[in-house]
């Protein structure tokens, strides 16, 4: 393989698998060893520092499309996909210290780059040109860089109109331009509305940071936050009618994600919200004021200690989750791909299985709030352990299954939204992995995981030996009838399963929890047995 398709294929592996480099070369099958090892990694490296800029030259120039031939969309299973391969090339041409290609004049992927070379190369200026650098290095992403948009929520609690923003922002003082159509990056002067959240989400040039001495800024009209922060709050208020309930932020300060369920909730009802940290607290208390949330009912305590069955709690359907991670998906972060996998140290590792525990507890203790129907899970972390494989932990805990706890699946999970979950971490089940959201900073967000509990029969359950095709929606919600014996039948499987399982693996986390169940816990789950034996028998 050549060391082009060998850095291209260690690119395509860190797009789905996230990692460190060394790591990905490794997992790609890139066997080389000594001097073409160094000469690979360090392109790949390089590549990712340019990446922004080159997915920008190959979107200008329609490359990809007019050599379809050469780069097609779909490549076969053991070649780099075309974008990768493009990337390498386009990095070697442009950025390297030899500024070309090295590779015979007759390899199709180099002869059909050159015939654009020209156009690349203007199209370059013209970047280095809008972003005001005289040297093109100066274009490389490097830890410590800003944000590609700066993202603005608009927050209705504050009693203004968006028209009266819009009227804001293009008045002659600012001088700004409405787009209809979104354009990355933003051009100076320009917004428009998000498209996966275009009712609330304002999108500005990156680095727009005049925001923190406008006005609306200052009286809570406008939040600043990151895209995919916005996501567990659209995720968790899905189908959210006023009456239905109350709501939890489980883990809220400083309070960006409570104000914006606030505001979906019309700043009606109430909003419980836990924080534990004194000092956070205190941030969370000035957010909400700041926000003008007057129905969120704050309160500085550890959600472990709150008890489900309080008379308190009694209304809430909604929980948000969003507990303290390891925080790997911050953009500002490219240190992560260039860390040496000798040194993911124990220490690392250790650090990650200590948060997935506690962040799992969080999510077992949700399932236990008697009236919750959805329950929403996020994390700033592009880490599996964090992401895809607590879910799938607590989607096989004995609380999920004899309470119903199942996955959302897509369709109520921000459909539009196509960056979704890593089958391989979820059993190879497509279903679970498509109910799922993952951001990355292509997506010009900041990495991010979302997911979403629901329970009484509407939700995705894991592949098991004896129920081989995880559950989806029932196609007609009023049959009533369909769902209970969809979760009769689960509740059976489930049964059964947990005795093939024994005490081993990811049950063990869960037997400790079995130990403390309340008598009235207990008698509750042998009713629903015997209610399924005897449905059962009269099948
Ligand atoms: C990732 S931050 C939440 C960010 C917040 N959702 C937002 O969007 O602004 C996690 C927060 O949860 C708090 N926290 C962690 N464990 C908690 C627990 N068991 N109970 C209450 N708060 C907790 C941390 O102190 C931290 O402030």
């Amino acid at each position: 393989m050549n060391f082009y398709k060998s850095a291209a294929m260690a690119l395509d592996h860190l797009d789905k698998h996230q990692g460190s480099v060394k790591g990905s070369l490794a997992a790609a099958g890139v066997t080389a060893t000594g001097g073409e090892a160094k000469r690979i990694l360090a392109l790949t490296i390089e590549t990712l520092k340019y990446r922004p800029i080159i997915l920008q030259l190959i979107e200008k120039t329609t490359l990809q499309s007019i050599e379809r031939l050469v780069f097609p969309r779909k490549t076969p299973r053991n070649s780099p996909s075309s974008q990768s391969l493009l990337l390498v090339l386009l990095h070697d041409l442009l950025f390297s210290s030899r500024l070309k290609i090295e590779a015979s004049d007759k390899w199709p992927p180099k002869e059909a780059i050159l015939r654009h070379q020209a156009r690349l190369r203007a199209e370059l200026v013209r970047i280095q040109i809008k972003e005001g650098k005289s040297r093109k290095e100066d274009l490389a992403k490097t830890s410590g860089d800003g944000e590609v948009v700066r993202y603005v929520r608009y927050n209705p609690n504050a009693g203004k109109a968006l028209q009266e923003l819009f009227d804001h922002l293009e008045g002659e003082k600012l001088g700004f331009e409405r787009l209809t159509e979104p354009v990355y990056p933003v051009p100076q002067r320009k917004f428009f509305m998000d498209p996966h959240l275009d009712d609330v989400l304002l999108a500005f040039p990156g680095g727009s940071n005049w925001w923190l001495r406008d006005e609306w800024y200052e009286d809570g009209g406008v939040i600043l936050q990151d895209k995919a922060s916005c996501f567990p709050a659209k995720v968790l208020m899905e189908g959210w009618e006023e009456g239905e309930g109350e709501c939890i932020d489980a883990t809220a300060a400083p309070g960006n994600k409570t104000s914006y369920i606030s505001a979906l909730m019309q700043n009606r009802g109430k909003l419980h919200a836990f924080e534990r940290s004194p000092n956070r607290y205190k941030t969370l208390e000035r957010m909400l004021q700041k926000a003008h949330c007057t129905n969120v009912e704050a309160q500085r305590a550890d959600f472990l200690d709150s008890n489900p069955n309080d008379q308190e709690y009694s209304n809430v359907t909604r929980i948000l989750l969003d507990p303290s991670c390891s925080g790997s998906g911050i953009v500002n972060r490219l240190d992560y791909l260039i860390d040496d996998d000798t040194e993911e140290s124990d220490s690392k590792a250790e650090r990650l299985e200590k948060l997935a525990a506690f962040q799992l507890q969080m999510i077992l203790h949700a399932f236990e709030f008697a009236s919750a129907k959805r329950i929403v899970y996020s994390t700033c972390s592009i880490h599996p352990e964090e992401d895809e494989r607590v879910v799938m932990s607590a989607l096989k805990s004995p609380v999920a299954k004899e309470r119903g706890w199942g996955l959302a699946p897509r369709n109520s999970v921000l459909s539009s939204w196509e960056r979704r979950g890593r089958p391989e971490e979820l059993g190879g089940d497509e279903d679970l992995a498509n109910g799922v959201i993952r951001c990355l900073p292509e997506d010009k967000t900041n990495g991010f995981f979302v997911s979403c509990f629901v329970r009484d029969g509407t939700g995705l359950w894991p592949k098991t030996k004896s129920n081989p095709r995880s559950l989806k929606r029932p196609r007609n919600n009023d049959a009533e009838e369909d769902v209970e014996e969809e979760r009769s039948k689960k509740l059976e499987e489930a049964e059964e399963e947990s005795k093939e399982e024994g005490d081993g693996g990811e049950e063990a986390v869960v037997s400790g929890e079995t130990k403390t169940k309340t008598p009235a816990q207990l008698e509750r789950i042998r009713r629903k047995k015997a209610q399924q034996k005897a449905k059962k028998r009269k099948v």
